[in-house]
């Protein structure tokens, strides 16, 4: 079975454009899990220009599914984590100013590092996952660095599938089946839609979570947000 974790990002960028609490966050991620939503992503970033760091204290009460937070593990990052507790950190190597995430970490170079990172949040009992691209050394180095899951950076496929190259699964199929073998569980997460998630789904292994926003969020404008999240559950199954 593979959790649907809807990333309310964009809501709160709604919200901040015109400062007040329209559309309300916390009743936002409220009803998606009385839809049947089955976790929340939220992707708080240094500039704060989406998700607050406040945000997240303040949905913790609210979120009784799967709570996810991801980022790049800096200091101010990591102590929120830590403060919070939620039910998964998904370690995102971000750099400040990008637009969204663009990389996945390369878990060799930075092993020592996201080490470090990964034990101090499993001694805190969050459940860590760490954001790579599918390729079979990131994996091989995210579970050496002691990592609980993987979250296959999906754009690359997402693009691949948009142009109508369905090898473009391939990678991740194979490295999904990696990461199982190596005793990993399996995320996935960007530029997934109502449109290509059903293949994903059908040819990468034992899938136990997907993190979706911007699509789900801008299908949602036209086909409102229960339906929205009835479908894709539909196509999870
Ligand atoms: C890791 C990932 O792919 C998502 O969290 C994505 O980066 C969403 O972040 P933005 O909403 O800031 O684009
Ligand atoms: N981890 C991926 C995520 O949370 C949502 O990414 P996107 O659907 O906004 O591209």
């Amino acid at each position: 079975m593979t959790k649907l974790s809807v990333n309310v990002n964009k809501i709160a960028t709604l919200r901040n454009s015109r400062g007040g609490n329209a559309p309300d966050l916390l009743k936002v991620a409220s009803d998606i899990q009385r839809f049947g939503g089955e976790g929340i992503t939220i992707h708080p970033r240094p500039d704060e220009r989406h998700i607050k760091y406040q945000d997240a204290y303040d949905l913790k009460p609210v979120v009784h599914t799967e709570y996810n937070i991801e980022g790049n593990p800096i200091p101010k990052f990591t102590d929120l984590v830590l403060a919070v507790k939620p039910t998964q950190v998904t370690l995102v190597p971000d750099e400040e100013h990008a637009i969204t995430s663009n990389a996945g970490w390369d878990t060799k170079k930075h092993a020592g590092f996201l080490k470090e990172v990964i034990s101090e949040f499993k001694r805190n009992d969050i459940r860590t996952s760490v954001f790579v691209d599918p390729v079979k050394d990131m994996i091989e180095g995210a579970c050496e660095i002691g990592a609980d899951r993987i979250e296959l950076y999906t754009e690359a496929f997402a693009q691949g599938y948009s142009r109508g190259d369905m090898d473009a699964i391939k990678p991740y199929a194979l490295c999904a089946q990696l990461g199982i073998d190596l005793g990993l569980g399996v995320n996935a997460g960007h530029d997934l839609s109502l449109e290509n998630i059903k293949f994903f789904k059908d040819n990468v292994p034992e899938l136990l979570e997907v993190s979706i926003g911007h699509a789900l969020i801008s299908e949602s404008l036209y086909l409102g947000l229960e339906n929205v999240i009835n479908m894709y559950l539909h196509k999870l199954k």
